[in-house]
């Protein structure tokens, strides 16, 4: 489908914020969960509503809409995606969570499977697929071809930063997902980092580095 570039000033802020050199873990952890909340707003912007009719406050009926049909399955992919995660679940806190790890070998810059726990029909759910990095976009694809391989059809990724490169190959690979994302970067740099960045997410929101 296409790439949802978020540039509400509060997004725009606040990342530029995480991108600062020597950020603390405490304030890169708690930016990530915060873009996450804001993004997770503009993509479920799109969830389909419907009337049902409720007793109001003084005992007669009334029509409220409810978010109609299909329910969530959050998807963080292991490490980095956990640190989005609270955010996220904020706004949607009933969703089922599926998780899958994914490790990148930083030599070949291929995606290593090392872990997947989806929920029951996950066939029947909308999945929004959390990481703060698509950089060469493989552990997405890798991703993406676990929950299809599942039976999953409505698929929304959310990351906090994607490199065009990225970008390109995922929605090559499938064109009928949603991007959102606070910031489409320049590039990737000969290690597969992304340009301008934020370096390894993982790392910082672990304290690993
Ligand atoms: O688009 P790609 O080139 O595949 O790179 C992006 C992936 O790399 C990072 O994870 P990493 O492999 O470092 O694992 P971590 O979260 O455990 O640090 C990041 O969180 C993405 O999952
Ligand atoms: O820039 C990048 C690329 C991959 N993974 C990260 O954490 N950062
Ligand atoms: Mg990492």
């Amino acid at each position: 489908m296409t790439i949802h570039v978020i540039d509400h000033p509060l997004v725009q802020h606040k990342l530029g914020l995480m991108r600062k050199a020597g950020i603390s873990t405490k304030s890169f952890r708690e930016l990530a969960s915060e873009v996450g909340t804001l993004l997770t707003y503009e993509a479920t912007k799109s969830l389909e509503l419907e009337q049902t009719v409720i007793k109001g406050w003084d005992g007669s009926d009334i029509t409220v809409e409810k978010i109609k049909g299909k329910k969530i399955t959050v998807v963080p992919i292991l490490r980095a995606g956990l640190g989005m995660m609270d955010g996220v679940m904020k706004l949607i806190p009933s969703a089922k969570v599926s998780v899958v790890g994914l490790q990148r070998n930083e030599e070949t810059l291929e995606p290593v499977p090392y872990f997947e726990k989806l929920v029951g029909n996950i066939d029947e759910r909308i999945s929004l697929v959390i990481d703060p990095m698509l950089a060469t976009g493989g552990s997405m694809i890798a991703t993406i071809d676990m929950l299809k391989k599942a039976g999953c059809k409505d698929i929304k990724v959310i990351v906090l930063v994607a490199a065009p490169e990225g970008v390109e190959k995922t929605l090559a690979a499938h064109p009928d997902i949603e991007i959102f994302t606070a910031s489409q970067d320049q590039c990737l740099n000969e290690k597969g980092y992304i340009i301008p960045g934020l370096g390894d997410a993982g790392d910082k929101i672990f304290g690993t580095l």
